[in-house]
Parts: structure tokens; C-alpha cells; sequence
């Protein structure tokens, strides 16, 4: 492990109910990078996430996060992890709701401010939580995770339900992060996002398919776009399978 991996996950393989879902994954994400996470619905993206975060449990491997096991304390306000399902109470507003979780997180009081303006939610930031469309939510839920300035952001879907706009100022701002050296893993399974990524793994049934630039995929499988590239991956799979 180098110290410039934000994290390092070795032979990770996770079970959920009867099947594998995680087959001895290996990889390492690079500090201060926003690596695109990215494949089909039901790969395990979402399971790689929560084994980052340290809310899953692993039958076998190790994932190292900022220097320290997932899970444990020393990473307790140092990773910002919004899930797909929101989860801001419906009955506060949105200032009041984020708030309450920044004195959770003992996050400075300017911050309430700070992160409602980084998500462009200003203009809401009075409304009750459970009125807000599904896009306003989505910013609210991510605006949670940005409280305290976390080291490792781990963003499942965030820009799902978000329109054009509001997507490339949310691109705009994880790489504003980035250059501050925050480091993001943003699952997607829209292959258009993956070349705003500075790095992608691509997964498929629980493996890595790939793991590097998208100008490298794109260059070493010889297709124009990424999902091409996804698809002559998938295709080199099979036929080695
Ligand atoms: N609580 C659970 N119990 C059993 N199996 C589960 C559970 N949650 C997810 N799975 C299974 O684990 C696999 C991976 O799910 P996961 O949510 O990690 O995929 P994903 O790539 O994030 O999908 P999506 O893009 O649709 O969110 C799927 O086959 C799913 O059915």
C-alpha cells in the first residue's frame, strides 16, 4: 500500500444472502482523485460502497481506508458517504435538517451555510425537506455528506434525477474538491458521466473489469466512446470465460 491511495481494498469477497456478490476484488484509489465507479444495475457498486464505509460485513479480504481498517473510529469524520435512498428527515427544513447533522458531526457552524450553497440549494434552504422535488433532494441528501469537509467522499448515484445543468455544476464542483485533495468515488451507471471521471473502475457481476483512465480504456480497447469500451470489455470477458 502507498500512501498515496486514499483506499486500498485486497481480496474483498462479500456474500449477501446466498450469492458471492463480491468476487476477491483488488484495487487501489488514488488520493485526491474522482474515480467513477460504474457498471450495471446490480453489479455491487452499492456493496463495494457500504465496504468502504464499513457497514457491510466481508467474509474475507482486507479495505484499507486513509490508513486505517474500514469501519473504525479514526475514520468516523473523516468519510462523507451519501446513499442512494436519502435519508434527511422529511419534516425539517433544509437548513434545519442539515443543522442537526452537523452538530452530530461536531462540523463547524458556517458549514450549514457553506454546503447548501456547494449543492446550489440557497434558494430552498427554507423549504420543508418532504416538499422538495426528487433532484432537490438528492442535492439535500449530498449536501449532508459534504459537512465537516470529510478527507473521502463515497457518493452513491448522486446525480441521478438531476437535469443537465445541475449535473455539470455537480461534476464541477467534485473536481473543485478534488483539487483541494479530497478524494470521491461516485457510482454512476450512465456511461456519459464516466468521462468526467479522473479514473474508473468498471465493474460487471461483482468483478473489476477495469481499472484506469478513460483515455487509456479508450485507447486500449480501440472504441470511441466508454460504453463501447464497457462493451468490448465484456465481450473479452466472455470469451475468456
Ligand atoms: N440486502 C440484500 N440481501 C441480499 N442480496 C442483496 C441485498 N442487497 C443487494 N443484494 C444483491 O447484491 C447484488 C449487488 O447489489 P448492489 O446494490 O450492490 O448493486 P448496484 O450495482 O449498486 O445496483 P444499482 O445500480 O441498481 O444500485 C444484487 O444482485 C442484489 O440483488
Amino acid at each position: 500500500m502507498t500512501n498515496s491511495s486514499a483506499v486500498v481494498v485486497e481480496d474483498l469477497r462479500v456474500r449477501r444472502g446466498t450469492h458471492t456478490v463480491l468476487h476477491d476484488l483488488g484495487f487501489e484509489v488514488p488520493r485526491g482523485s474522482v474515480t467513477g465507479l460504474l457498471g450495471p444495475s446490480g453489479c455491487g457498486k452499492t456493496t463495494l460502497m457500504r465496504s468502504i464505509v464499513g457497514v457491510q460485513i466481508v467474509e474475507s479480504g482486507t479495505v484499507t481506508v486513509l490508513g486505517h481498517p474500514a469501519g473504525s473510529t479514526p475514520l468516523r469524520d473523516k468519510i462523507g458517504y451519501a446513499t442512494q435512498n436519502p435519508s434527511v428527515y422529511a419534516d425539517l427544513t433544509v437548513s434545519e435538517a442539515l443543522r442537526y447533522f452537523a452538530s452530530i458531526l461536531r462540523a463547524p457552524a458556517g458549514d450549514v451555510t457553506r454546503v447548501i450553497d456547494e449543492v446550489n440549494l440557497g434558494t430552498h434552504a427554507d423549504h420543508i425537506v418532504g416538499e422538495l422535488s426528487g433532484g432537490q433532494l438528492t442535492r439535500a441528501n449530498l449536501a449532508v455528506a459534504l459537512l465537516g469537509k470529510p478527507e473521502l467522499l463515497v457518493l452513491d448515484e448522486p446525480t441521478v434525477g438531476l437535469d443537465p445543468v445541475l449535473r455539470e455544476d455537480l461534476w464541477l464542483l467534485f473536481h473543485r474538491l478534488a483539487a483541494d485533495g479530497v478524494t470521491l468515488l461516485v457510482s454512476s451507471h450512465v456511461m456519459d458521466e464516466a468521462a468526467r471521471c479522473g479514473r474508473l473502475l468498471l465493474m460487471r457481476e461483482g468483478r473489476i473489469l477495469a481499472d484506469d483512465t478513460p483515455a487509456a480504456l479508450r485507447t486500449s480497447t480501440g472504441a470511441d466512446d466508454l460504453e463501447q469500451a464497457f462493451l468490448s470489455l465484456v465481450r473479452r470477458q466472455e470469451t475468456l470465460a
